[in-house]
């Protein structure tokens, strides 16, 4: 069975990813199915989410290491398990769009494992510092400067098959120009690259 391609979009909170998202699911020539984490992690894991975060915050834990446990033990395995979930829409021939915050090393090194033998489209979603605070007061359902401390960790990586700035760039724009790089069998070489470099762990 041939795989499906991954969209994977790749930006902080607020940059856009959602919105692109949605104008993609709207090209009937690719059908794609739209995986976001935060829908992901809500659905099927809102309850236990809850009870993660309800024992971390009356955890005492002002060391760095105590704060860790929670993302090794627990989260970073649900991480897993969501790219697994990608590459097996994949595997079934589905084209996915991800729409996640990748920021840290494990994470991305973790993605690249799963999916590297897969066709994934690496898009930068970017925009400016200003204009992520800007959207951020507007829409009121982000936390103030939670795309700014998302920022260099998200944009750490300059390795892109497309980057689209979203402030000069209509969602409907990008979503075009991600349809066109697909339509035009262009080969897709960022993940491969980066999996090869193979993202060192901080
Ligand atoms: N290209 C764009 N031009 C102008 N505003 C945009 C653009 N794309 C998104 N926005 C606006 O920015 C806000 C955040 O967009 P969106 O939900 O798509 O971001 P996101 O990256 O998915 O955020 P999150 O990760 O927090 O869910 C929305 O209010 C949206 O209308």
């Amino acid at each position: 069975m041939k795989q499906g391609t991954i969209v994977f979009l790749n930006g902080t909170s607020s940059s856009g990813k959602t919105s692109i998202s949605n104008e993609l699911l709207n090209h009937n020539e690719f059908a794609f199915h739209h995986v976001s984490i935060d829908d992901f992690f809500k659905r099927l894991f809102g309850d236990y989410i809850d009870f993660i975060n309800t024992t971390c915050a009356s955890a005492e834990s002002a060391d760095r290491k105590a704060e860790q446990v929670p993302n090794d033990i627990l989260i970073d395995p649900l991480v897993e398990l969501f790219f697994s979930t990608v590459k097996f829409m994949s595997a079934k021939g589905m084209n996915v769009v991800v729409d996640t915050v990748n920021d840290s090393d494990e994470r991305l090194n973790a993605c690249l494992r799963l999916l590297s033998d897969h066709p994934v489209l690496f898009v930068g979603v970017t925009c400016s510092k200003e204009e992520l605070m800007r959207r951020e007061k507007l829409r009121g359902d982000r936390e103030i400067g939670l795309a700014i401390s998302q920022y260099d960790n998200v944009y750490r990586l300059h390795e892109y098959d497309l980057e689209l700035n979203t402030e000069t760039l209509r969602s409907d724009e990008c979503a075009n120009l991600i349809v066109d790089f697909l339509r035009s069998n262009r080969e897709y070489t960022a993940f491969q690259k980066l999996s090869h470099r193979s993202v060192g762990v901080s």
